[in-house]
C-alpha cells in the first residue's frame, strides 16, 4: 500500500523544548487514523504539520511520494485537504456562507454551490441555522457547521481535532453514524485527534498513541488496544481501569 502521507526524520521545537520527533511514520490512503495521548503529547503539533498549517523545523513530507517543497505546500494540495477544530475559526457572517465558502474560493457554479449547502447542511441537521450569524452559535452547532464546511469540499484527507468534544452525546452517536457511512462511501482519509475512546473505537481503522512528542505505537487499533506496547499500556491503562 501507497502511502498518502509519509513523514520523515521529522522533528518540530516551541523555543529550545523539542516537542514532535517523528522517524518514520505514514498515512494511508483511505484509512481512519486516530491519534490519542496525554495533554501536551504533541498530537495538535503533528496534525498541523500534517495539514500544512506549519512547516516542521525539520523533515520532509511527502504527498503521494513526492517530497512537498519545504516552507508549505502548493495552494493546489492544500485544496485537497479540510480541517475541522474543536474550537471552530468561523467566519463573522450567516452558517450557509460559512458553509460555502470553500466552493466559492473553488470556484465552483452557484447553482452547484447552494445544492450542496443545502445537502450538507441537511446531513449535519443545521439547516435551520441557515440564516443565522455563526457568532451567536452555541460549541456544538459551531462545531457541526465547522463539519459540513469541512466537508462540503469532498476532500482527499480530512484533519479532525477533536471535533466532536461540544456535542451532546444523541448528536455525537448520529454524527458519528453518519460519518462512518459517509466516509465508507467517500473513501476520504482521515486524521483524527480524540480523548474519546469510544469515538477511536468507532470511527477508526488505525490508532497511533503518542507521548513526549512521539509515536509510541500504531497498529489497527483493536490490535494497539488489545496488545499495548510498554509505552501505549501506560496511557490507556486508566481506561482498562474503569472498564470504558
Ligand atoms: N504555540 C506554542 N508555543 C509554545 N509551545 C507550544 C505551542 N503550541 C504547543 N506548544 C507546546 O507543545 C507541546 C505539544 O502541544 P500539543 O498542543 O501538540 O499537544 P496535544 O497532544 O495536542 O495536547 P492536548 O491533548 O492538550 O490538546 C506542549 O508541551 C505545548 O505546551
Amino acid at each position: 500500500m501507497n502511502p498518502y502521507l509519509h513523514f520523515h526524520t521529522i522533528k518540530h521545537y516551541f523555543g529550545k523544548r523539542k516537542v514532535l520527533d517523528i522517524p518514520e511514520f505514514s498515512i494511508f490512503e483511505g484509512e481512519f487514523l486516530g491519534l490519542m495521548g496525554p495533554n501536551g503529547a504533541g498530537k495538535s503539533t503533528f496534525l498541523k504539520i500534517a495539514s500544512f498549517l506549519e512547516s516542521p523545523a525539520d523533515g520532509t513530507i511527502s504527498y503521494r511520494g513526492a517530497a512537498v517543497p519545504n516552507g508549505g505546500a502548493p495552494l493546489e494540495l492544500r485544496r485537497k485537504f479540510s480541517i475541522a477544530l474543536q474550537q471552530p475559526l468561523l467566519l463573522d457572517t450567516l452558517v450557509m456562507q460559512n458553509i460555502a465558502v470553500g466552493l466559492k474560493l473553488r470556484k465552483v457554479p452557484r447553482a452547484e454551490i447552494w445544492r450542496r449547502v443545502e445537502m450538507w447542511m441537511d446531513r449535519f441537521q443545521i439547516s435551520h441555522l441557515a440564516r443565522k450569524n455563526a457568532r451567536f452559535l452555541s460549541g456544538g452547532e459551531a462545531q457541526r457547521v465547522s463539519l459540513a464546511r469541512a466537508m462540503i469540499i469532498e476532500p482527499e484527507i480530512l484533519f479532525l481535532d477533536e471535533p466532536f468534544s461540544a456535542l451532546d452525546f444523541p448528536t455525537k452517536i448520529k454524527l458519528m453514524e453518519d460519518f462512518r457511512g459517509i466516509f465508507a462511501d467517500a473513501g476520504t482519509t482521515a486524521m483524527f485527534i480524540s480523548h474519546d475512546l469510544a469515538e477511536i473505537k468507532f470511527l477508526t481503522s488505525r490508532l497511533a498513541i503518542m507521548a513526549g512528542g512521539e509515536i509510541k505505537q500504531a497498529g489497527p487499533t483493536r490490535d494497539v488496544l488489545d496488545e499495548p506496547n510498554e509505552a501505549a499500556g501506560e496511557f490507556l491503562e486508566v481506561w482498562k481501569r474503569y472498564s470504558i
